[in-house]
């Protein structure tokens, strides 16, 4: 199958490259005068950074290979400090690219070194993982976590490309690709229904990289985040629709110490704002069943530990969507149809949370 082209509009339109065995497409991702290229991976991915590498030295760029540490033990400062060290002793400079090999995990983080560097210098991001292609890499989202919770430092970055090899899933294991899912479940219950009656119509195959429907799904999901934030790079009203579950998700993932996928931990989150959906007038009864049942349907998480709730509440203070001390949550009134829910009682956010404990 041919590769696929998803245009990102904005004040610097990029693509997002979708295919099989499409890393010969990696060079004409950058833009003019690029010489040397900060290839930042994960240390124990190496077979799938020689590739890119070796594309990238046949293109006539200088290669620097960056090895980070294993998924989100790579978002801390310490690691991006080490990176903005790298840089400097390989000359990196306002000319040269950035490229994010791996998860989401190393595209965040090789996102916010290439856009903290000189203030800024062009990254191309390669996603190895479902959740990296259909989310993470796509739309300039970059940062780290800190001690008090999730992604708190970070910028808006967006890259010069991205190129989804479709190859790198089949190694993927089948946890992390499931984890992806829940993203692509997310734009279904957003903004795509196709998405869930793909779903629904072969949840087995919605697990395999060679699924019947993946590829679509791929791209749907890839084309609701393009749409998105081609329309609102800065978060300022439209993109927070894609934060739909990830209240709750940040905060069980700070719970946990990152010990759980964050696609896990939003399977949990999209439960989470379906129940306070119904409970708060806007949502129906069959919008939370049917977000239960085709999650279960892929094999995700849909209930936390009961006696987490006040350590959840208060991480759920610090996330970005709150305004002072009013907290404001994504929701739904249906599928498709999304609004926010301003300033709930606390009463309210503990109910919601008692159907989703166990
Ligand atoms: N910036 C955004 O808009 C955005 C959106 C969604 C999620 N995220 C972030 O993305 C991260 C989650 O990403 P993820 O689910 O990809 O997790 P991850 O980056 O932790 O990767 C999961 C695991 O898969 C391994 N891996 C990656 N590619 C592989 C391959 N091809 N074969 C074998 N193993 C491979 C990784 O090394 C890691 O162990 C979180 O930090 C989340 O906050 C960011
Ligand atoms: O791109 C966005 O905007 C999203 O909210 C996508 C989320 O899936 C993603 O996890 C994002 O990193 C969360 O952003 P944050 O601003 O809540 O940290
Ligand atoms: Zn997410």
């Amino acid at each position: 199958m041919t590769s696929t082209r998803i245009t990102v509009k904005g004040e610097r339109p990029y693509d997002v490259v979708v295919g099989t065995g499409v890393l010969a497409e990696l060079p004409g991702l950058f833009g003019e005068g690029v010489r040397t290229v900060a290839v930042v991976h994960p240390a124990g991915l190496p077979e799938i950074a020689r590739p890119v590498c070796g594309v990238l030295r046949s293109a006539g760029y200088t290669v620097v290979e960056l090895p980070v540490p294993d998924g989100e033990h790579a978002k801390s400062v310490e690691v991006a400090a080490e990176l903005w060290s790298a840089f400097g002793r390989y000359g990196v400079t306002r000319s040269d690219a950035v490229v994010g090999v791996g998860g989401g995990a190393t595209t965040d983080l090789a996102g916010f070194a290439a856009a903290t560097w000189l203030r800024g210098v062009e990254v191309v991001q390669m996603p190895t993982t479902l959740l990296g292609m259909v989310d993470a890499a796509v739309g300039g989202k970059t940062g780290i976590n800190t001690a008090e919770g999730k992604n708190l430092v970070g910028a808006f970055h967006p890259p010069a490309g991205v190129l989804c090899d479709l190859a790198t899933l089949v190694s993927v294991p089948r946890d992390d690709y499931v984890a992806g899912l829940a993203e692509i479940i997310k734009g279904g219950f957003i903004a795509d229904p196709t998405i869930l009656l793909l779903v629904e119509d072969d949840p087995e195959g919605a697990r395999l990289p060679e699924g019947r429907h993946t590829r679509a799904l791929i791209e749907r999901k890839i084309q609701i985040k393009a749409d998105v934030v081609g329309a609102d790079l800065r978060e300022s009203g439209l993109r927070e629709i894609l934060n739909y579950g990830h209240t709750l998700a940040h905060a069980i993932e700070r719970v946990e110490s990152y010990h759980i996928r964050h696609g896990e931990a939003v399977s949990i989150g999209m439960v989470y704002a379906a129940e306070l959906s119904r409970l708060a007038g806007h949502a129906g009864v069959d919008l939370v069943e049917r977000t239960r049942s085709i999650l279960t349907s892929v094999g995700l998480p849909t209930a936390y530990r009961r006696e987490a709730w006040p350590e959840l509440r208060d991480h759920m203070r610090v996330d970005k969507k709150n305004r002072g001390a009013k907290r404001r949550f994504v929701i739904l009134d249906d599928v498709a149809k999304v609004t926010r829910l301003e300033d709930p009682p606390e009463e309210l956010l503990e109910a919601a949370y008692h159907e989703v404990a166990r």
